[in-house]
């Protein structure tokens, strides 16, 4: 069945015009972007350039001053504290620092959310949370404490925490940046995978080599406007701008 055939809007994302200031400082310039379901982008660009920001905004850590922003259908309601939490739990993120609940096992940690915001049953969530563990290789890790498990394997466990919601859109900020450079490479293996099994992914990373190979699309970020998009070939191989050249240089 076509994606268009569903009843489920087009783009799971819909940004339009938007705008973000921290005091005189305005760090979201106008943005428009639209991300379809399955799609999977890579956010590149220079520190400052406003990636993270974005990112926040989609999932409504940072509130915005002008334009509007829609996730699956449901444009984002700054004020209403109700339709906040039901954008946190279509929207995923998972952010450089783990952020695992320390005093929770690793399968009460994927367990927590579902248990008490969408009221699971126990044995439902646990079911769940096993599942999970197995996607991102961690089955045997569901009663170890999150202090025995090396970064990669927290971040995996952060990954599964956040699939536990069913979101509709996962966003990585940085997901690799705090790890040991042999620690990265099974975290994006588990982002690949999810990939290819259809999850709509937004991702602002450092990785060039993941972001060519996984990417539908790459947004390039500059001075808080999206400067250039295309695929990971027009991106990598024919940048236009002077900008991206000398970012990829
Ligand atoms: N909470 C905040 N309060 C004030 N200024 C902020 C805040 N968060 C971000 N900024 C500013 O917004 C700008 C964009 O920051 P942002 O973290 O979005 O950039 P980035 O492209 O993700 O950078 P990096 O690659 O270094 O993470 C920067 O000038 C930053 O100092």
């Amino acid at each position: 069945m076509s994606e268009l055939s569903t009843d489920k809007p087009f783009a799971v994302v819909d940004i339009q015009g938007l705008h973000k200031r921290f005091g005189d400082n305005e760090v979201l310039k106008g943005i428009d972007l639209q991300i379809k379901r399955q799609e999977v982008v890579c956010i590149l660009g220079k520190s400052g350039s406003g990636k993270s920001t974005l990112l926040r905004c989609i999932n409504g850590l940072e509130s915005f001053e002008e334009g509007t922003l829609t996730v699956d259908g449901q444009a984002i309601k700054q004020h209403d504290p109700a339709a906040m939490r039901d954008l946190r739990q279509n929207v995923g993120m998972i952010f450089q620092s783990f952020n695992l609940f320390p005093h929770l096992t690793v399968g009460r940690n994927i367990m927590l959310a579902p248990s008490l915001v969408k009221k699971m049953p126990k044995e439902v969530a646990e079911r769940a949370a096993r599942t999970l563990l197995k996607r991102v290789g961690l089955e045997e890790k569901f009663d170890t404490w999150p202090d025995n498990l090396s970064g990669g394997q927290q971040q995996r466990v952060a990954i599964a925490r956040a699939l536990a919601m069913t979101p509709e859109v996962l966003l990585c900020d940085e997901i690799t940046s705090a790890l040991d450079p042999e620690l990265v490479g099974e975290v994006l293996q588990v982002i690949e995978a999810l990939a290819t099994e259809g999850m709509t992914i937004i991702m602002v990373t450092h990785e060039m080599n993941f972001a060519r190979k996984v990417s539908d699309r790459i947004v390039f970020m500059h001075q808080g406007k999206v400067h250039e998009t295309g695929t990971p070939e027009e991106i990598f191989d024919n940048p236009q701008t002077p900008e991206l050249k000398q970012f990829l240089a």
